[in-house]
């Protein structure tokens, strides 16, 4: 199940995310990243391995991908807004992007 973010935990979390490129969306409680690549091949790659990762965790991506670009955004509907889980998401993203 997954916890909203609030509190200290919340702003410590968010600031290490927005360290790594990472910011809040306008207007919605998710966070957004736009990760891009050499190419198509490293970018659907990344895809499929954050896709495998994200269906492990049972939490899954917004993205939306053109050539080279994948643009990410993260939030927890059952809970309304962010989670522990965009975070550990995030994180296992920016890992695979290396
Ligand atoms: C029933 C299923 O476990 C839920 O709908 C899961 C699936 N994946 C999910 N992914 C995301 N990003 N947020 C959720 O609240 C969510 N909930």
């Amino acid at each position: 199940m997954a916890t909203k973010l609030d509190g200290e935990g919340r702003a410590t979390a968010l600031a290490a995310l927005q360290d790594r490129g990472w910011t809040l969306v306008d207007g919605r409680d998710a966070i957004t990243k736009r990760f891009v690549f050499n190419d198509f091949n490293a970018a659907f790659g990344w895809m499929t391995r954050a896709a495998l990762v994200a269906e492990q965790m049972n939490h899954h991506p917004e993205w939306f991908n053109v050539y080279k670009t994948v643009e990410v955004t993260l939030a927890t509907h059952d809970v309304g807004g962010l989670s522990d889980l965009d975070v550990k998401l995030a994180e296992k993203m920016d890992v695979l992007a290396g």
